[in-house]
């Protein structure tokens, strides 16, 4: 099967996964490596490695020896996210961000306005954006056209479970962008969720909640797994088109087979 590709860098697994809301350091560790994920995101804000309890944090994390995905999770202003991420950039020693700017607390929902300006500073800046947005066509265009070679919009709202809001704007993103790596990046609840996603035809799926809540987290890890790899392969498959009306699938004039070698 093809790979993710995340500003040239290669990857097997097609699943990022979160590392947070887990009920212990082992549930999250037997979790991740589960999943198969080869990219983890983790947030300053709440796992420092230079405070009280993030050093064990940092301790698994670093053994696990996976591409790290700092993120600027809980910033609300261009100034915080930008200075969040020049700081992971210098913890975490690495040029990858995932940009979450906060627009409104209801729903967790990102400003599209500042998500864009924020993009610009840190691309210039040199860092790799892969910023969090909704799924809005026109704020995608504005990403890609500032240089993102990743995109990530929501599935839904973070910590919601409600799978795909819009599959129409989702499909449309796909469609038109399709140089660009594109991730769906929350509101996953079940792994029929990132099949889904997967069969329209996007790169990637980003979940956490969805694992970390899960009564059996390592189970639903695997779970994920497997769905996102049958959703890859069932895209690159090329499902049928859908039919108004029945067809028999068992005709019983001519030759078995359509297509005549
Ligand atoms: C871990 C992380 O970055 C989350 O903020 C992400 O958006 C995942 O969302 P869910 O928890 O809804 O899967």
């Amino acid at each position: 099967m093809s790979c993710l590709d995340i500003y040239g860098t290669k990857l097997d697994s097609r699943m990022l996964i979160g590392s947070a809301l887990y009920s212990s350091p082992r549930v999250m560790l037997e979790s991740i490596v589960a999943s198969g994920a080869q990219v983890v995101t983790l947030s300053l804000s709440r796992q420092n490695p230079g405070q009280m309890g993030g050093e064990s944090f940092w301790n698994i994390i670093r053994s696990l020896d996976l591409h790290l995905l700092p993120n600027t999770a809980g910033c609300h202003s261009i100034k915080e996210a930008v200075s969040m991420a020049q700081m992971s950039r210098e913890l975490f020693q690495t040029d990858w961000i995932k940009l979450e700017l906060v627009g409104d607390d209801f729903n967790l929902q990102p400003d599209p306005i500042d998500l864009v300006k924020a993009t610009e500073i840190l691309l210039n800046d040199g860092f790799k954006v892969l910023p969090y947005c909704t799924d809005d066509l026109v704020i995608a265009r504005h990403l890609v056209e500032l240089g993102c070679k990743v995109i990530m919009p929501w599935g839904s709202p973070i910590g919601t479970g409600k799978g795909l809001l819009n599959p129409y704007a989702l499909q449309a993103i796909r469609d038109r962008f399709p140089e660009v790596t594109m991730i769906i990046d929350s509101g996953i609840g079940v792994p029929s969720h990132a099949m889904q996603a997967m069969e329209l035809g996007v790169d990637g799926i980003l979940l956490n909640t969805a694992v970390a809540h899960a009564q059996h987290p390592q189970k639903m890890a695997q779970a994920f797994r497997g769905a996102i790899e049958a959703g890859r392969l069932a895209y690159e498959a090329g499902p049928m088109a859908e039919q108004y009306a029945a067809s028999a699938s068992t005709p019983t004039l001519d030759s078995p087979f359509w297509h005549q070698a």
